[in-house]
């Protein structure tokens, strides 16, 4: 964030003096935005940057315990410099939100400078490795070239220009999303990789009993635990993909001037941020339970990767919040429609429900199954702008409708995204990238698809019925479908995951390890422990003892 906040939002200038050094790693910045008091609500901080005229300065000040940084990654050890996101004063008239680069530590002793304090904020339920920090400031005077000016400036004498192009700040943000999507598929697509391997060779109760114990991955149940995910985790792969795809096309026409496309890669980035994270942290958990006990061990390293997707649900938009951002998009397209304006690409399939509000009756092809969540995440959008509608013209609020139309907006705007990643998906498997794949790995993908897309459509079937005249015989069917491709999955889903290619350094797992040694790496690792370092351990003599021969 540190490096691209500066090359994006940053003049040639401090591109030259910070951008640099700190893609070199000459210098090391962290992205302090976040406070103990606010974070949703980034307006609400209270760091505060007044311009000093006599100096030409910035004085950067932390009036308060609720306004001290809180969470910047490596800001508590390591980092010696700060993109400090504070409220700039000049002449005590306020400006905005605007972003200043500080130098937190001496370069040669790394003692906090003066005026810093600075400190990690303590144990946290993973990213063990990340010294997340607090950050004050007592009057900290900054030069004013260290505020980043290629949009809003503050000229010699303190003058403000206002930015002229602030939407163009969208674009980092995507891009920090765009990334996280990656960290997500790769977290869960580890997990799977763990879990899968150790089902492989992990052996319990036969299926008939006359018969000896087949490896768990037979259970038809433990199936449906690994290989729903392993499809989930490819899925937001290759729609990931797509995604990056479409970002550089939009960098591309911005740079010609054209912004048309922005607002969809923002939605886009947000929904596809939200749902690898979400399926990411359950997915992980559901990996982890299907190891049985093993699955609680550290050792099978499943609470680092938990750790690592589930704080992405929180950092770069919370998940609600970002849900709700789509919501509200969604009712303005609506909206729009309900005045005959053209939709975006991505907007095109509620253009299609509005002017034909049925669906087609039902058939067996994927593409329906796509139809099916489009046809619901229109309808739910529908819903949300109806109820939304109706509380304003009942004297409500925007905002307050908005509110208690929350629960609808961020169910229309998961739907939403699920149509998305399905159709892409689709689309990226079946026409897009098919004739660059042989012929093998194309069928092997079309049942990941499939077992996909019917997951997705029976995991939304209460939303769906209610707009669907879906029968009894269609939901066998899909359920047929749905045990005949996790079936098909068995075979290959240890090659797949072994497809994956992390190296065993990198799943750094007992349970998950190329070569199946999974007992032996478990009893390694527990000889390790520094508890069994001694055959009596000092707690014996110390409580143990005098516990026992205290006759209680
Ligand atoms: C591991 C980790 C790393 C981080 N790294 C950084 C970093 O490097 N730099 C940095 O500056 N920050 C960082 N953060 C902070 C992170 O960006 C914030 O935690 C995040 O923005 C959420 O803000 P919050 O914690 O204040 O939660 P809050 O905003 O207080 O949210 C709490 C609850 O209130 C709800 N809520 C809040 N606002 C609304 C609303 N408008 N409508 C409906 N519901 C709402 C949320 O959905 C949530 O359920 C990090 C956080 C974590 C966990």
């Amino acid at each position: 964030m540190f490096v691209d906040v500066i090359y994006s939002q940053g003049t040639p200038e401090q591109i030259e003096k910070f951008g640099k050094p700190a893609a070199n790693c000459n210098i090391i910045g962290t992205y302090a935005q976040t406070e103990i008091g606010h974070g949703t609500n980034v307006r609400g901080i209270e760091t505060r940057a007044d311009y000093d005229r006599a100096t030409d300065e910035f004085v950067l000040h932390t009036p308060n315990l609720q306004a001290y940084k809180w969470w910047p990654g490596g800001l508590g050890h390591t980092a010696n410099h700060a993109m400090v996101v504070a409220q700039l004063y000049i002449d005590g008239k306020h400006h905005g939100i605007q972003m200043f680069i500080v130098q937190l530590r001496d370069l040669e002793t790394h003692m906090p400078l003066p005026g810093v304090d600075i400190g990690e904020i303590g144990k946290k339920l993973g990213m063990a490795g990340v010294n997340q920090g607090f950050l004050g400031f007592k009057r900290v005077r900054i030069p004013r070239t260290n505020m980043l000016m290629r949009n809003a400036k503050v000229l010699p004498g303190g003058k403000f220009v206002q930015s002229p192009a602030s939407r163009l700040n969208y674009m980092t943000m995507v891009f920090t999303r765009c990334l996280i999507v990656n960290l997500s598929y790769d977290c869960l697509l580890q997990a799977a990789t763990i879990s899968t391997r150790y089902s492989a060779v992990r052996r319990q109760s036969p299926i008939n009993s006359s018969d000896p114990e087949p490896q768990i991955i037979d259970h038809v149940t433990q199936q449906q635990k690994l290989f729903p995910e392993i499809a989930n985790g490819i899925a937001y792969r290759i729609t990931g993909q797509h995604m990056w795809e479409l970002y550089e096309l939009t960098l591309k026409e911005i740079a010609n001037g054209d912004y048309t496309r922005m607002a969809d890669m923002h939605i886009v980035a947000c929904a596809l941020k939200v749902l690898s994270t979400t399926d990411g942290s359950f997915g992980v958990e559901r990996l982890r339970l299907a190891c049985g006990g093993h699955g609680y061990l550290t050792s099978t390293n499943f609470s680092t990767l938990y750790g690592n997707v589930i704080a992405a649900y929180t950092y770069e938009g919370e998940n609600t919040v970002l849900l709700l951002q789509i919501g509200r998009y969604l009712v303005k397209t609506w909206t729009q429609l309900t005045q005959g304006k053209k939709m975006s690409p991505l907007a095109a399939y509620l253009a299609e429900i509005y002017d034909k509000p049925e669906i087609a009756a039902w058939n067996d092809s994927r593409s329906y199954l796509v139809k099916l969540l489009q046809f619901t995440a229109a309808n739910k959008t529908r819903l949300a702008f109806e109820n939304l509608t109706n509380r304003v013209n009942g004297g409500q609020t925007l905002e307050e409708a908005s509110n208690n139309t929350g629960i609808e907006l961020t169910q229309a705007a998961e739907l939403h995204g699920r149509q998305f990643v399905a159709s892409a998906f689709l689309e990226q498997i079946t026409v897009a990238k098919k004739n660059q794949r042989s012929v093998a790995l194309n069928s092997v993908l079309e049942n990941i698809l499939e077992l996909y897309l019917v997951q997705t459509v029976l995991r939304h079937m209460n939303d769906i019925l209610r707009f669907t005249p879906i029968s009894d015989a269609n939901l066998r069917s899909l359920q047929n479908r749905l045990e005949l491709s996790l079936k098909k999955l068995r075979p290959d889903a240890v090659a797949i995951c072994d497809g994956f290619d992390y190296h065993d350094r990198v799943l750094n797992s007992t349970l998950g390890c190329y070569d199946g040694n999974v007992y032996e790496r478990l009893f390694e690792a527990a000889k390790k422990s520094p508890l069994n370092q001694k055959p009596v351990p000092d707690s014996f003599e110390k409580y143990l003892k005098p516990f026992l021969k205290s006759n209680l």
